[in-house]
């Protein structure tokens, strides 16, 4: 089901940031190697972060729940889940020109949620290697998604209400980074960034109960009239230009 929502002559222009554990845990959470400098054959002998172990007869470091994982199906209207993996090629989208030559824009036109689970996404080699995660705060309820289910009870979901707008953030992920949205964590369909006619490949990990309403919630924004809706993502030069 999609709601649509008149944004009339909202004009908003968000700036990506670099994806990063910190910036980004309003929205659910990075997952990286957090410490590429340490080798599994140096880890007997140093001291490793808390939630990591020596692993596999020393040759490997094992990083225990790195990413918070949730399965609320059960208070959904239809009771039921299974996990389910999937992959997702996603194909380098055409950016609009912005104010600096060497800048990028997304406009933002589609918003989704995942209301009773998160959504996992692990890019693998591709053609593509950066991504753009654009995620936006729940506005208070209201009469437009009164007929979204969503769960009542849980720690830190954000609740019933469409997006919030004009709280978007955006952030550049390197492809070494995996990104969980929080269970009802509005957010755009992927955005892989790089030269057209490549792709980015993501394993997608999340839990589903095969009920559309409950699996996956789109809003679409409009303007009344015939102007389109001004919600825009800038992407810095050095963001764009290929990794040295
Ligand atoms: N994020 C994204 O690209 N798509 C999904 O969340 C989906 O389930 O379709």
């Amino acid at each position: 089901m999609t709601v649509t929502v008149d944004v009339g002559d909202l004009d908003i222009r968000v700036t990506a940031q670099p994806l990063t554990q910190e910036a980004f845990a309003p929205f659910g959470d990075v997952i990286t190697n957090p410490r590429p400098d340490l080798h599994p054959a140096a880890a007997a002998a140093s001291p490793l972060p808390p939630n990591a172990i020596s692993a596999n007869q020393g040759s490997a470091i094992q990083y225990r729940d790195v990413s918070r994982i949730r399965d609320l199906y059960s208070q959904a209207p239809s009771g039921r889940s299974i996990p389910k993996m999937s992959m997702f090629v996603c194909a380098a989208r055409k950016l609009l020109p912005a104010d600096k030559a060497s800048e990028g824009r997304f406009r933002v036109g589609i918003m989704e949620r995942h209301p009773f689970t998160t959504q996992t996404f692990t890019p693998i080699t591709s053609s593509a290697s950066r991504y753009l995660v654009i995620v936006a705060p729940s506005l208070a309820p209201g009469v437009q998604d009164e007929g979204l289910p969503v769960p009542t009870a849980g720690h830190g979901l954000p609740g019933r209400g469409l997006p919030d707008a004009r709280g978007l953030r955006a952030y550049v992920a390197e492809s070494n980074q995996a990104v969980t949205y929080g269970a009802g964590t509005w957010h755009s369909p992927m955005v892989t960034l790089g030269e057209q006619g490549t792709a980015l490949d993501f394993v997608v990990f999340q839990f589903a109960s095969g009920e559309g309403i409950e699996d996956c919630q789109l809003v679409e924004f409009r303007s009344a009239g015939s102007r389109e809706p001004r919600i825009d993502v800038v992407i810095p030069g050095q963001m764009l230009s290929p990794k040295l």
